[in-house]
């Protein structure tokens, strides 16, 4: 393992904003840590780094035990939400800063600089001022400095969080193919669901300061832990069902679940698991709300009565439906997880 965190705590007084936390990151992967707000994942992305001093545990780097290995001795690059770039030095300066700090020579620095600038689709762009850089671009140099010196680990705290939502996954798609292609071991914290599953090989969800999952991206989406996990990933209906060979029965119809083990399971739909068709269960619409890329319904089934009482589904964006419309609903097998 390049990066292995063994039973970590950090204390703020009395408080224990991260407990006993186990992660390990393996060389050229990315690893997101995914958990709603306050649930600690700054502070152990700062305690990683050497920002904040752990309570417990230890950190180490292919087995040796960073604790007495200061911030700027880790080799770690750090990119923060806002960036925090210098604003009395140009892009080619604050690229740059970390390699003079290295004592590489000017040439070579140049050098450096023209390709992080290639590599983070700003080619060009070394002599602007940071004042005269969107947001986007701004975040794509703080990434240029922190790559500079080669680190071995780069830290992302929130680093598109504060761009404007088309910008953001438009950058988290770039961000993604620059770690992958250029194979950085990467550790990026964010409380946004989508973006994580974007950026990482793996996540690991954190809640009050513990981490409740950790695997690979597509096990975790199909397979939350439990129910807590579930609705954070964006899991609104739970349901259960029973299941063999492949296949889940509910009240809602059967769907195709290849990874369940026969006999009891229990659903979880996010609100793209219930499609609005021509056949299927018989529902009538409570509420409707206008999304990106589809209509999203508050149903209520009758079927489920006993159950539940209201699910969410979707339905094309040119469907015309309102409140008391009948509608019926079908399963995508696409949106249901496995919970548990
Ligand atoms: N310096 C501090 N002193 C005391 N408490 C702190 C300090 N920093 C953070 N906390 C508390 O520790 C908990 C975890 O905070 P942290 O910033 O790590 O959460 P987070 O998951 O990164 O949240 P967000 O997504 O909102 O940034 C919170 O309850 C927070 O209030």
């Amino acid at each position: 393992m390049a990066l292995s965190v063994e039973g970590v705590s950090v204390r703020y007084g009395s408080f224990e904003a991260v407990r006993e936390v186990d992660l390990d990151i393996a060389d050229g992967e990315v690893l997101a840590l995914l958990g709603p707000s306050g649930s600690g994942k700054s502070t152990l992305l700062r305690a990683i780094a050497g920002l904040e001093p752990v309570t417990g545990g230890s950190v180490r780097w292919d087995g040796d035990d960073l604790a007495r290995v200061p911030v700027h001795r880790r080799e770690f690059g750090l990119v923060f939400q806002d960036g925090q770039l210098f604003p009395h030095r140009d892009v080619r300066g604050n690229i740059a800063f970390g390699l003079r700090m290295h004592r590489v020579p000017k040439d070579e620095q140049a050098r450096r600089v023209g390709a992080l600038l290639d590599l983070v689709g700003l080619t060009g762009y070394a002599g602007r001022r940071i004042t005269e850089l969107s947001g986007g671009e701004a975040q794509r140099v703080a990434l240029a400095r922190a790559l500079a010196p080669k680190p071995r680990l780069l830290l992302l705290d929130e680093p598109l969080s504060s761009l404007d939502a088309s910008l953001r996954e438009q950058l988290a798609v770039d961000l993604a193919e620059l770690l992958r292609g250029a194979k950085i071991t990467t550790l990026v914290v964010t409380h946004d669901q989508e973006e994580a599953f974007t950026l990482a090989d793996r996540v690991a969800v954190l809640e009050r300061g513990e981490v409740r999952q950790a695997g690979a991206v597509p096990s975790v989406w199909r397979g939350p832990a439990d129910d807590t996990v579930a609705a954070f990933l964006g899991v609104t209906t739970f349901l259960d069902a029973q299941a063999a060979d492949g296949v889940a029965r509910s009240a809602l119809g059967p769907v195709d679940v290849p990874e369940a083990r026969d006999g009891a399971v229990r659903l979880g739909l996010r609100p793209t698991a219930l499609r609005v068709a021509p056949d299927g269960v018989a529902g009538e619409v409570v509420s409707r709300v206008h999304r990106r890329e589809h209509l999203r319904l508050v149903v209520r089934v009758p079927a489920l009565q006993s159950t539940v009482d209201t699910v969410d589904a979707v339905a094309p964006v040119s469907a015309d439906l309102r409140a008391g419309d009948p509608v019926h609903l079908v399963l995508d097998p696409d949106g249901v997880a496995i919970v548990g």
